[in-house]
């Protein structure tokens, strides 16, 4: 049986504290220097609450009102206001726009850099007396952060998530929008968790996220690093800078200590520029790492593994998911465990219990398939290294032919597009080019770049063009047969496909369950 189901419930108030707190906001001045601009006496006003968007606002919230791409947040005052909020606190900038508001406006230099500080003080999160566990990388967050999620579970610790997928406050799931929440989000949830007792959480933090104060307000206890490939190009100029921004989680503003995988250059850079204490792991033998994880065995529904570390530490367990990497992200997450202060024999006798990890993460490289028919991978995978990975762990089980189905996103990074659709022409057989979130972009142009690149990769290749996911993902079933594969990747665990700004409900897991069902293999 699976730990975590897809069927639990899903209740936005689990964001907000459910005992609001109620902070006087004359102190909230005086402890953030805050200067007051314009707007009625503060000194009988309390704080109960803070907001990022005015579309979120709860009353008693303090509204933040930052600059943004399309617009400044000070702009939408009286949506606040309206909604409840109490004060606004802004730059200069916004203090202007904000003036006639009927809000007392609070100014700082910058409001987003306060944003983390704030929250932390009206949420009471500052010293949080749960174990926060940090996971950066390009690939791997939101799976090692389950993973945590699922062993903490069978240490029978009471823990929670954030992810891209969901956020978690035990047993109870709500959908996620950002990968990190913005740090009103983040502070407002961890003191809801705090209530819950919940004593571990685990924390995806985008590159974006570190760039963006997200985190600000928090020092993790342990951080992780998975590895770091070509991704995000559209909103840093160089692999380098991206690489910077996720660095900065290893130095001691942010965590205290670090497990970083030294199996890139990336991470060997990490190690070399951290400035905290780090432990090391590599899923390859011959590199000098603190911990070794190695694959001992693997079916299409389960992988195997050996982590070995200091002093003889040793364990052999299995992970409920395909591929390497999957054995990798485990290995990962046992390690940020281990270096938490849980004995590894602890984690070893419930794992030897429960016969190895059991975990489901929602939408990576997930089986939708049953015992007969192909078999059905849908992966969130959406760069060329996860590609890559994902192609390379489905051949083996493979006996006939591997079928892909694929999109890139609209609006992100375009500089990807060549090497994920010649990463797909030589690594499958057979390539479904369809349509993934097109947003603003003509989705045609997209369609005809990825088709370019996979020619030009694999002349010889099976290529086919099919827009509509729903009708690309019944062109790779009527395809397929038994002992095929057709792995469908990029939307993963996402309900949604976003076309010109409107976010049509499409769930892949669900719409390719049931393609399989019409088919008759289901
Ligand atoms: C590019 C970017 O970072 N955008 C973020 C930014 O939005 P924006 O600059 O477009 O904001 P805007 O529309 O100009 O509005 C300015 C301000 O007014 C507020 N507002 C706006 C309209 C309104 O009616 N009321 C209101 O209060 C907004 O909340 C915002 O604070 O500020 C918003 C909140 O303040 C964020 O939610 C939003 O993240 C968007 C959704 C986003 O996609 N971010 C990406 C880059 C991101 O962070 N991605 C990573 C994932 C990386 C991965 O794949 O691994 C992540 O952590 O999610
Ligand atoms: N350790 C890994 N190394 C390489 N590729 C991986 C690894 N783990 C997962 N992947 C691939 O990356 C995809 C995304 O995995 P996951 O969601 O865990 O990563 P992520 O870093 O959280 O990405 P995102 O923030 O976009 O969700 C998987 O579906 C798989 O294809």
């Amino acid at each position: 049986m699976s730990l975590v189901t897809p069927e639990l419930p899903s209740a936005p108030s689990a964001l907000r504290p459910q005992h609001p707190v109620s902070r006087d906001l004359q102190g909230l001045i005086d402890q953030f220097a805050l200067s007051l601009r314009t707007g009625g006496p503060t000194d009988r006003l309390t704080v109960s609450g803070v907001s990022l968007s005015s579309g979120t606002v709860q009353p008693g919230d303090l509204y933040v009102g930052v600059p943004g791409r399309n617009s400044h947040g000070a702009a939408f005052a009286v949506k606040a206001r309206v909604a409840g909020a109490v004060a606004i606190l802004t730059d200069e900038a916004g203090a202007l726009i904000a003036a006639g508001s009927g809000l007392p406006v609070l100014v700082t230099p910058d409001a987003r850099a306060a944003l983390g500080a704030v929250a932390a003080w009206i949420y009471g999160t500052a010293d949080n007396p749960a174990t926060l566990f940090a996971v950066t990388g390009t690939n791997g967050k939101t799976s090692v952060v389950y993973l945590l999620f699922a062993v903490l579970k069978q240490l029978g610790i009471t823990s929670g998530l954030t992810s891209t997928a969901e956020r978690r406050i035990g047993d109870l799931a709500v959908t996620s929008s950002l990968t990190t929440p913005e740090a009103s989000e983040l502070h407002a949830l961890l003191a809801r968790m705090n209530e819950a007792a919940v004593t571990a959480v685990g924390i995806e933090v985008s590159a974006q996220a570190l760039s963006r104060y997200r985190v600000d307000g928090l020092i993790f206890d342990v951080s992780g690093f998975t590895n770091l490939s070509h991704d995000h190009l559209d909103d840093y100029a160089s692999l380098d800078e991206y690489f910077g921004a996720k660095l900065e989680l290893f130095q001691p503003h942010r965590s205290k200590r670090g497990v970083v995988t030294v199996d890139s250059d990336w991470g060997r850079r990490i190690v070399l520029e951290a400035g905290i204490p780090l432990t090391t792991i590599s899923n390859q033998a011959e590199i000098p790492a603190d911990w070794h994880m190695s694959v001992v065995g693997a079916s299409a529904v389960h992988t195997e593994f050996v982590l070995e570390g200091p002093n003889g530490a040793r364990l052999q367990t299995r992970v409920p998911l395909l591929g390497w990497f999957m054995a990798a992200n485990a290995a990962l997450a046992i390690v940020m465990l281990v270096d938490s202060g849980i004995p590894l024999s602890d984690i070893e006798t419930c794992l030897t219990r429960d016969g190895g990890i059991d975990a489901y993460i929602p939408g990576r490289a997930e089986r939708i398939s049953g015992d007969t028919g192909p078999l059905v991978i849908i992966d969130y995978g959406h760069s060329p290294d996860a590609f890559l990975n994902t192609l390379a762990a489905l051949r083996p089980f493979t006996t006939g032919r591997l079928i892909m189905v694929f999109g890139a996103d609209g609006d992100r990074d375009t500089t990807k597009r060549d090497d994920m659709g010649a990463i797909a022409a030589r690594g499958a057989d057979v390539v479904v080019i369809t349509d993934f979130h097109p947003r603003f972009e003509d989705p045609a142009a997209i369609r005809a770049t990825l088709l370019a690149a996979a020619r030009a990769a694999n002349p010889a290749g099976e290529l086919h063009e099919v827009p509509n996911p729903r009708a690309a993902f019944r062109t790779a079933l009527s395809l397929a047969t038994e002992g095929d594969t057709i792995l469908y990747a990029g939307p993963g665990h996402e309900e949604y496909h976003e076309v010109a700004g409107v976010k049509i409900p499409y769930s892949a897991r669900d719409d390719s369950r049931a393609a399989l069902r019409e088919a008759g293999w289901l």
